[in-house]
């Protein structure tokens, strides 16, 4: 039995395994640019180490004017501190220019390579998460990482060298001066630490449920034309209602943390000041130290203020990276439940990353060219495996036919298409192309010779020429023509302002659902498909429409063999066979010219009736 296997939810084992995956995803990603990378960290290394150079000349500075220095020395203190401040400042710009380029490159492969992913797991999959959830996966999660892929490791490693030695500078000046960095830093650090415990699950709790507001506000807006046309805006405003509800609390704890954290921050760095002030004036007052020294100590706390607080972001953003590492190797380890022959399920870099690719080693079986021979033998099938929707469902169809199945709502029609597909994994049985099994086929190879027309047309933001190609840029403009010609839309066609070229909005606005299912049928016209499968593909259309589709589908159908679902009778008049399904299993399948002939079969009972649909 072949069960789908739920995506597990993150566990400590997992946990344990962020920082392999993250060195593994810093690996993969960082490689190919493994030399702005380094001139990047050298930069930041270099840019964060020249901060501790300034407040020490500010001291020489002060310490030679007070012992009445010659004013050259003084003008070469002066140039020297304005020199190694721009110069700072460059090299952090320079180095800041490189990590956006590096984190930029390292993100969109990630994303591409998510995208190209999500794009080859089954359909059980893409019915499980919604878009909403697939768009934070691939946008927000990869987000979170940007830095990490950058500048974030070198700045944390770079602030806490700073930080050394700042403290080691001030050993030096003098004991008691070290000591109290040192303690002001301790206390700076276990601050952070109380409140990050504190704010940060609130202030995670605040981003979740904001994602969650934009994945169902997303999912609302797309059904916005059904949700008004059912009147279901009342049920939808309560939702929201109860969402706000929910939202508002889970937002005054996030924002307090936020608050508590800024007023805090003010808090210890003052202390952090006092502290320099009151040590440096009672040093200077034993003559222990020079203004100068007191001066640099209080440049110091300030200055010390930034790579704590840095280092604060960068361990808070170091653990949200954590959850977006645990996420996004979650989604790269679910498998597509495809099940190939003797498949091992192996794991190949694609783009960058390591993705699985199933049966990506395994020889897959030619199929002969021209119209395909279908098989189902014994297949079951059920969304969960316990609830078969298909059962025990055998026929044969030969290559060049049409086959027009029938059925109540529900019976499983679209379901035996989807499985042709390979959308979905049969759990017993087999279905055969010219008497190869699918599985030994490769999912590619099928989709490649099977075409299909859905009731549900999704059309892509983008040209005509690229809705109907699929981006294919061989396909020449005549040929799209006459495909368009032929199907009734040459006048919709010269109508647009750009011809071929003119955009269509992706939720297929400025077009009739007609318009786009004649569009789908145009797509399968330009495709070379050896099976062609139309699944109430002329629901949408008016009469006069449906003959034009009817003539184009005479031609269209030569040379290639079909499967019409339908619920009416008229739409598998050209079949050659009949398949009428019940709950499931085959009540009848047989030459259409002669269960019409049979005055006891199901079909000719259904046309003597006139009946649209089975109602056995
Ligand atoms: N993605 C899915 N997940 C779970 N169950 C599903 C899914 N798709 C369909 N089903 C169920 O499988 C059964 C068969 O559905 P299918 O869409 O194949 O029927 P159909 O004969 O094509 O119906 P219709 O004529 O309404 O299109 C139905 O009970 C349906 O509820």
């Amino acid at each position: 039995m072949h069960v789908r296997k739920k995506e597990k939810r993150p566990d400590k084992s997992f946990a344990r395994q962020i920082g392999k995956d993250y060195l593994s995803l810093l690996h993969t990603y960082l490689k190919p640019q493994w030399r702005s990378a380094l001139l990047m960290s050298l930069l930041l290394l270099i840019s964060i180490g020249l901060q501790m150079v300034n407040p020490q000349l500010l001291q020489m500075f002060i310490d030679a004017a007070l012992q009445g220095s010659a004013k050259s020395t003084l003008v070469t203190f002066g140039v020297l501190f304005v020199v190694i401040a721009l110069g700072t400042q460059g090299l952090s710009t320079l180095a800041i220019y490189l990590s956006e380029n590096v984190a930029w490159t390292a993100t969109n492969r990630l994303r591409e390579d998510l995208v190209a992913h999500c794009l080859s797991l089954d359909m059980a999959f893409h019915k499980d998460h919604t878009p909403g959830e697939l768009i934070q996966r691939v946008d927000s999660d990869v987000d979170a990482l940007a830095s990490f892929f950058s500048q974030a490791i070198i700045q944390l490693v770079g602030n806490l060298l700073l930080m050394i030695g700042m403290v080691l500078v001030l050993f030096s000046k003098d004991w008691r001066l070290g000591l109290m960095m040192l303690a002001f830093i301790i206390l700076a650090f276990v601050f952070v630490t109380v409140v990050n415990a504190f704010g940060l699950p609130r202030w995670l709790a605040f981003y979740a449920k904001n994602a969650e507001f934009f994945g169902q506000l997303g999912e609302y807006l797309e059904g916005t034309e059904e949700i008004r046309g059912n009147g279901a805006a009342p049920f939808v405003m309560h939702r929201f209602y109860l969402f706000l509800r929910q939202w508002i609390a889970v937002s005054q704890r996030g924002i307090v943390a936020v608050g508590l954290w800024f007023a805090g921050t003010m808090t210890i760095f003052s202390l952090g000041n006092m502290m320099a002030l009151v040590a440096g004036s009672w040093l200077l007052g034993a003559h222990v130290i020079s203004y100068g020294t007191v001066l640099m100590t209080f440049y110091y706390t300030n200055l010390i203020m930034v790579p704590i607080g840095q280092v604060r972001d960068q361990l808070q953003e170091l653990q949200g990276a954590g959850v977006a590492i645990q996420r996004i190797q979650l989604l790269l380890k679910t498998h597509s439940l495809r099940r190939d022959d003797d498949q091992v399920r192996t794991l190949q870099p694609v783009g960058g990353t390591t993705l699985p690719v199933p049966g990506s080693h395994q020889h897959h079986e030619p199929l002969l060219a021209g119209a395909l021979d279908v098989a189902f033998e014994r297949v079951t099938f059920g969304y969960n495996e316990d609830e078969p929707v298909l059962r025990d469902l055998s026929f044969h169809l030969p290559s060049g036919k049409i086959l027009g199945v029938l059925g109540r709502t529900g019976s499983g029609k679209t379901t035996l298409a989807r499985l042709l597909l390979r959308f979905y994994e049969i759990q017993s049985g087999s279905i055969c192309l010219n008497g190869v099994p699918l599985q030994k086929i490769g999912v590619d190879q099928v989709r490649q010779r099977i075409a299909m027309v859905t009731q549900d047309v999704q059309l892509f933001q983008g040209s005509v020429r690229d809705n109907l190609t699929f981006f294919k840029r061989h396909v020449s403009d005549e040929h799209i023509i006459a495909v368009l010609n032929e199907l009734g839309l040459g006048r919709w066609l010269q109508a647009l302002p750009d011809g071929l070229e003119s955009e269509l909005g992706g939720d297929g606005t400025g077009i009739s659902a007609g318009e786009a299912q004649l569009l789908a049928f145009a797509r399968v016209f330009l495709e070379h498909s050896d099976l062609v499968l139309l699944d109430e593909a002329s629901s949408r259309l008016d009469p006069a429409t449906e003959q034009v589709i009817e003539r184009a589908l005479e031609r269209l159908l030569q040379g290639r063999t079909s499967i019409i679902i339908a619920h009416r009778l008229a739409t598998v008049q050209r079949a050659d066979y009949i398949l009428i399904l019940r709950d499931g299993q085959v009540l009848e399948f047989g030459p259409r010219a002669e269960l019409q002939a049979n005055p006891d079969s199901h079909f000719s009972h259904l046309l003597a009736h006139n009946l649209q649909e089975v109602h056995s």
